[in-house]
């Protein structure tokens, strides 16, 4: 029999599973628990079923199977969903919806992904892969200095690399830098993707909680350096049962992470944790793992969801889901659930119908679901979970995670983690902790140790990157045999490059908001396999990509914020492994910053010798850029290409959704309209209402009207089931009129 718990024994075992008030039970007969507490009160809630009632009322997404994938629009500036690639093939669409432009293969037809003359290194051709790499060695050699050396003496100027760090004063102070910014990306059209509402630490204007406020919101100090200080060599001293200890064996995990040998203890005895660690320090498993052995101890016959886990992305929530999963494989009865947007609503819902003891979920989506699946409820929540807490708390998911909390019962454990922790006292109120125990592991702004940081100042030489980009791929890795996440501040950018490379002949990759659902599940799935070894992404793929083995991580744009910079390098170097990232560095105060912030940080923490220079060939550059600059007119051409096939995907998609809407017309009407927790024009508001109160500005009288007016017009009108009707035939008629044009012309052709 598996061992029990030894912390049941201690007096200040406060119990979340529902297993408490009883004896102990067998691993394999849970029967003797008491049932009471596990069956949802049908009283309870009744705010959530008010809260129902008064639920605005939008349009049915009765169609959001026919998605006609992603359009990419160079001009504009369209982001359909947020991030959720993973390795989830649970949730296939029919053949027909998956249909999508063979961007590859225009490509190909465009002359691209082959090796075309002039683009290889000399040193590369017709060598045998070993004496490529000594090559690559030697010149490595000479491309590679320290920052840290002065170079006094060489008056070169690109190639100088000064103490300073590219004399960019990397000793000195690390603020903003008074002077305007000159260059950088200020010449594209649209805004970054991600990277707008990542606040700079320690920026955020609000002052420090005071010594007061933290003895009465947090446990006592001691409590947390006890935790930090008894540290546990291996899991067995976890006092975990043997399922358990069996799948964190099969993940060959030995010995417990820093952060999961100071928080399994106490999340064991259900207090509630805020814990912060760095980026892919093995967080996820810190909670998983105690979930799991609670959860050993639930009653077998009512089946309820006892767990929520929320995380900011669809991607992580995935990635969660298969971490716990293969945590728990040695246990027989314990099933997860997902309820993630992007992903089929209705498989979600029947999922969640059987009442999975673990949902991991987004905000939105978990509201979504809890106003409107049959028989999925969240009355028996026992435990809550909130990944990656300080990005939730900051980004504007105030208002869902308020509604959420709203829902399960406050009676519950709540567990916070985050690789950065700003997050004020006033902003963890609304969670209703529990005099949490804080546990911060590692100083926060730090890079993972085995990290070697390269930096390429790039000067005026902003339009030679795509061609540096391509120099650096093929001198880390011309073998396609290591994995290399570039990334960039723009979905467009990321587009670009990738057709880019293809024409010279490297088939790369994109990772970004404006991909459906199964173009990113193939990109992430093509890379995790070595398919396509470079993933070009941006900001969204920063936080939570966890992929075995990324040999190197290239910023082809630097991030706004050393924050930032420091989740896109944690892709490396992950759970004590090496990685190099190399970091293309503008003239702007901006990317100066991001330099100094590392080089000070490296400084402090003794390993100068991990930041380095890289020193450029740019005469080959140079000559690779003359290579794109020749496809200048090609590109343009996959581009109309791309766009016009897209086109009639999409026409046909609206066709066959008319289609689908004359035949089904009875079936959907007589379907119950789904409620809605924050129409668009609300959520926005709410966001700007947010934004307003954080920089503590008062807002006009004339501001809020306007706010208020759009508010008002948001809400007042609501299409008719009539309305969406002649809607969609409309529609129906022009996208088939648009697709026999089409067609005609591709015939005449
Ligand atoms: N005890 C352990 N021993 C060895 N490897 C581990 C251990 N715990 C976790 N890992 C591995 O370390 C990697 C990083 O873990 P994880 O993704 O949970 O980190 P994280 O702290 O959540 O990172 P992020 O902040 O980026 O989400 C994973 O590949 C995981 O399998």
């Amino acid at each position: 029999m598996a061992p029990r718990n030894k912390f049941r024994d201690l007096d200040d075992f406060v119990p979340t599973i529902s297993d408490s008030e009883n004896e102990v039970p067998d691993l394999d007969d849970s029967e003797d628990e008491s049932l009471q507490k596990m069956v949802p009160k049908a009283s309870s809630n009744n705010k959530t079923k008010k809260k129902l009632k008064e639920a605005t009322i939008v349009d049915e997404d009765v169609h959001e199977d026919l998605n006609p994938g992603f359009k990419f629009d160079l001009e504009g500036s369209e982001v359909t969903a947020g991030f959720d690639g993973w390795a989830f093939d649970g949730d296939k669409k029919s053949d027909e919806a998956n249909r999508d432009v063979d961007l590859d293969g225009i490509i190909r037809r465009k002359g691209g992904l082959i090796k075309i003359a002039g683009t290889e290194n000399s040193e590369n051709e017709a060598e045998s892969q070993d004496e490529q790499e000594s090559e690559n060695e030697d010149e490595d050699a000479i491309e590679e200095e320290s920052v840290m050396e002065n170079q006094a003496g060489d008056e070169d100027e690109d190639e100088d690399l000064a103490l300073d760090g590219f004399g960019m004063g990397a000793s000195g102070e690390t603020k903003a830098d008074s002077e305007d910014e000159e260059n950088g990306s200020g010449s594209e059209e649209s805004e970054p993707e991600s990277e707008a509402h990542i606040p700079e630490q320690g920026s955020d204007g609000e002052a420090d909680d005071s010594e007061e406020a933290k003895a009465e919101f947090y446990a006592p100090d001691e409590e947390s350096s006890e935790a930090k200080k008894t540290v546990h060599t291996n899991f067995n001293s976890l006092s975990l049962s043997r399922p358990v200890l069996k799948g964190v064996g099969a993940l060959n995990y030995v010995k417990p992470s820093p952060i999961q040998s100071a928080t399994i203890p106490i999340a064991l005895l259900g207090k509630d944790i805020i814990a912060g660690a760095v980026t892919g320090s093995g967080k996820t498993a810190a909670y998983m793992i105690p979930i799991i052995e609670r959860l050993l101890y639930k009653p077998a016959q009512v089946t309820s969801t006892r767990v929520i886990v929320l995380t900011p992305t669809r991607e992580l929530a995935i990635q969660v889901s298969d971490v716990g999963r293969k945590l728990s494989r040695f246990v027989s009865n314990i099933t997860y659930g997902l309820a993630v947007g992007g992903l089929n609503l209705r498989q979600q819902e029947q999922n969640l119908r059987s009442r999975p003891d673990v949902v991991i979920a987004t905000p939105g989506r978990l509201i979504d679901h809890i106003r409107n699946s049959a028989s999925f409820n969240v009355e028996s929540v026992e435990i809550l979970v909130i990944d990656e807490a300080d990005r939730m708390l900051e980004e504007g998911f105030h208002d869902e995670l308020t509604e959420i909390m709203s829902m399960i019962p406050s009676k519950r454990q709540t567990l916070l983690f985050s690789a950065t922790m700003n997050a004020k006292i006033n902003q963890l109120i609304s969670l209703s902790l529990k005099k949490p125990v804080k546990i911060m592991i590692d100083p926060p702004k730090q890079v993972a140790s085995q990290l070697t940081q390269e930096f390429v100042r790039i000067r005026k030489r902003e339009d030679l990157k795509p061609a540096l980009l391509f120099h650096l791929i093929k001198k880390l890795d011309d073998f396609g045999q290591k994995r290399i996440v570039v990334f960039v501040a723009r979905k467009e950018m990321a587009h670009k490059l990738r057709i880019i490379l293809g024409l010279l002949g490297m088939k790369v990759a994109e990772l970004h908001g404006s991909l459906s659902q199964e173009q990113r599940l193939g990109a992430v799935n093509g890379f995790k396999t070595l398919e396509v070894p470079v993933l070009i992404c941006t900001d969204l793929a920063s936080r939570g990509l966890d992929i075995p083995k990324i040999e190197f991580v290239i910023n082809f744009d630097m991030p706004k914020t050393y924050e930032i910079y420091l989740h896109r390098v944690g892709r490396t170097a992950r759970a004590g492994r090496e990685g190099r990232s190399i970091t293309f560095v503008g003239e702007s105060s901006q990317d100066r910053n991001v330099v100094k912030s590392a080089i000070k940080s490296a400084e402090e923490n003794n390993t100068q010798n991990t930041v380095v220079g890289r020193m450029i060939d740019w005469t080959r550059v140079e000559e690779i850029n003359g290579l794109i600059s020749n496809k200048e007119e090609v590109i343009a051409e996959i581009l109309e290409e791309e766009k016009e096939e897209k086109d009639i995907l999409r026409a046909e998609m609206q066709v066959r959704k008319g289609e689908n809407l004359l035949k089904h017309k009875a079936e959907i009407s007589s379907r119950p309209r789904r409620t809605w927790f924050q129409s668009e024009a609300e959520k926005k508001n709410s966001k700007y209402m947010q934004t307003m109160s954080k920089n503590k500005k008062t807002i006009n009288s004339k501001k809020r009207k306007r706010i208020e007016a759009t508010e008002d017009r948001s809400r007042s009108y609501k299409k008719t089931q009539k309305d969406r009707s002649t809607d969609q035939q409309r529609t129906y008629a022009k996208q088939k009129a648009k697709v026999d044009a089409k067609k005609k012309k591709n015939a005449r052709k």
